[in-house]
């Protein structure tokens, strides 16, 4: 029996066949040299037929990639085939991967050939590619819609001409998972049959399968199949490819590392032995760079949300033991670890963590009064809830009435043409220095109005000497709810020279006053943290 099931990477050739993706050489070797790392047994390349770009960047892999075999693509031809060889000859282990569709729909409208043209052609492919490498993986394109008796004939015959190993894809991501496990039981039954029992046991033959996601199946069609006697699994990392997308290696490496248990006992031996889980993350990240693709956020394994808790409930679960809403450690794939994110479905158990990680320890009334305020204030107006809103809340609690400065009046212009520029005035009380007053400049009405308070403060915020720098890290503006005479609601994230961050939001019929109040709120909340903050958090506090 096979020990292991082969993992092959069609990244750098399949990957790259998605619409808008085209990658350099360099990227193209970082990325190949990142998915050996991760322990892949075959990575292919490219297809060097495809032009001098493609040749020269398979053939460099094939020279600087070490410790998986190397794959390149041919068309059933003469000419495809030479030039696929002599682009991945210098590889430790060189594997010509030739193809041709089975189905009838490609040999009637795509190849205007017969059933027997193209079997001659398989056979004759095969057989050239073999007398050039020892490795020769042929690909019945089309495989799931082709007749089976006549897939099964193709199979036979360029396994007969040298193929060591048969790929089975289904190109257009038709089929089903029941349905795919039949197709390959049945095509193992008929190696077997004809004399390949034994090439098969010891893996010198093997089935390969190569699933597109068309109907979003691609990664259970892969598993059935593995379930069905595949011993080499084809996919790419992030399920990148034509179309929908291939199968997600990283999906297809994690449920057999997570289910071992049931692969085990229905296989009868463990099929993942050598990939180095902690490096999945690196890699996805890289390619998701590389390529432009980014992932979905709700994306299995790889999505910035795989391992995040938002609701009250799971949170609670998750920070008593992970195991009760995660299946995997998250450190075992290369995240930091599990994520509690703050939002409107968040309960006080994942408050009362966050704070306690911001180093506020509160009494139990302490905690049932910022929820409130929470539940108040901010659930339902923010989607993600940053620390230092939170933070804001417990100084809200604690100090609000000693908050230092009160905006008394303001006024905005907003210019429509011409080369005056919007211009804001402010009058701010400041419970230390009495009123301020002062005018700003800007590119817009906001811009204006926040350069009046910087100034009238003795803050800046384009690092104007001899004042206190702040950064904006957020500024957002929604609407509460529809038509022109909705409230505006503004969230400010503010970063003085320290580090220290600050939040507040704002809410008022005019926008550019919902965006002074949001502003005013977080300069306050900042003050009082620098006075204050340290100090109060060093208390337990029984409020
Ligand atoms: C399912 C898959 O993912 S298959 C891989 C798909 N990937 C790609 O196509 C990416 C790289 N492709 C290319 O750069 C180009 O298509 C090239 C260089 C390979 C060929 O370009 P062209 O010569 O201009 O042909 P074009 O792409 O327009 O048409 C494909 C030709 O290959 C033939 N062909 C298609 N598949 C095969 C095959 N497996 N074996 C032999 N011939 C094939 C077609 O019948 C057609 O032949 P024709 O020119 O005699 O009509
Ligand atoms: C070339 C083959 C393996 C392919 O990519 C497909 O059929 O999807
Ligand atoms: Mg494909």
């Amino acid at each position: 029996m096979n020990s292991k099931i082969v993992f092959f990477d069609t990244t750098l050739r399949d990957g790259e066949q998605s619409p808008g993706v085209s990658l350099n050489i360099k990227q193209k070797i970082e990325i190949g040299k990142a998915i050996a790392e991760l322990g892949i047994d075959v990575i292919e390349a490219g297809f060097p037929i495809t032009s001098p770009g493609d040749f020269e960047s398979v053939q460099t892999i094939a020279r600087e990639v070490k410790g998986a075999t190397i794959a390149a693509l041919a068309r059933a031809n003469q000419k495809d085939i030479e030039v696929a060889w002599e682009a991945i000859k210098p590889a430790e282990r060189p594997r010509i991967h030739t193809f041709i569709a089975t189905s009838d729909i490609h040999l009637k409208y795509k190849l205007k050939k017969s059933r027997e043209e193209v079997l001659e052609l398989a056979k004759q492919a095969v057989s050239f590619a073999r007398s050039l490498c020892p490795d020769v993986e042929f690909s019945a394109e089309d495989a799931t819609r082709s007749n089976r008796d006549f897939l099964a004939q193709v199979v036979l015959e360029v396994v007969k001409a040298g193929a060591t190993t048969i790929n089975i894809p289904d190109t257009v991501g038709y089929t089903i998972p029941q349905e795919y496990y039949d197709l390959i039981k049945f095509l193992i039954e008929n190696l077997k049959a004809n004399g390949y029992e034994s090439a098969l046991k010891k893996g010198d033959l093997r089935i390969s399968v190569h699933c597109h996601n068309d109907l979003g199946l691609a990664v259970a069609n892969s598993l059935s199949a593995i379930l069905a006697g595949a011993t080499q699994v084809e996919g790419t990392i992030n399920g990148i490819g034509e179309r929908a997308g291939n199968a997600a290696l990283e999906e297809i490496i994690m449920t057999l590392k997570t289910r071992a248990d049931f692969f085990k006992e229905k296989l009868g031996y463990e099929p993942l032995v050598n990939i180095n889980t902690k490096k999945i993350i690196p890699v996805s990240q890289l390619v998701s760079q590389h390529t432009g693709m980014l992932v979905q956020p709700n994306k299995a394994i790889v999505g910035a949300n795989a391992f995040a808790h938002e609701s009250g409930i799971h949170q609670h679960g998750v920070l008593c033991e992970r195991s009760t809403y995660e299946i995997i450690d998250p450190k075992e794939i290369g995240w930091t670890g599990s994520a509690i994110v703050l939002g409107k479905h968040s309960g006080r158990h994942a408050i009362s963590f966050k704070l306690e990680s911001l180093g506020w320890k509160l009494s139990k009334e302490m905690l049932d009064k910022v929820f409130e305020k929470y539940r108040s204030e901010v659930k339902d107006i923010l989607r993600k809830v940053d620390d230092a809103y939170l933070e804001g809340i417990v100084l809200d609690l604690l100090l609000e009435r000693e908050y230092r400065y009160k905006l008394t009046s303001s006024q905005v212009i907003s210019v429509l043409s011409g080369s005056l520029k919007p211009i804001a005035q402010v009058e701010i009380e400041d419970k230390k220095l009495g009123q301020r007053v002062s005018v700003g400049l800007g590119i817009g009405p906001i811009d204006a109005a926040y350069k009046a308070v910087a100034s009238a403060l003795g803050y800046t915020f384009t690092g104007e000497e001899g004042k206190k720098s702040l950064k904006l890290l957020d500024f957002h503006i929604d609407a509460l709810s529809g038509g022109t005479s909705a409230e505006g609601v503004c969230g400010v994230i503010l970063e003085d020279e320290r580090g220290i961050k600050s939040a507040g939001l704002g809410k008022d019929g005019d926008i550019v006053i919902a965006s002074l109040k949001a502003l005013i709120k977080a300069l306050n909340r900042l003050e009082a943290y620098q006075e204050k903050g340290e100090t109060l958090k060093k208390e337990i506090l029984m409020v």
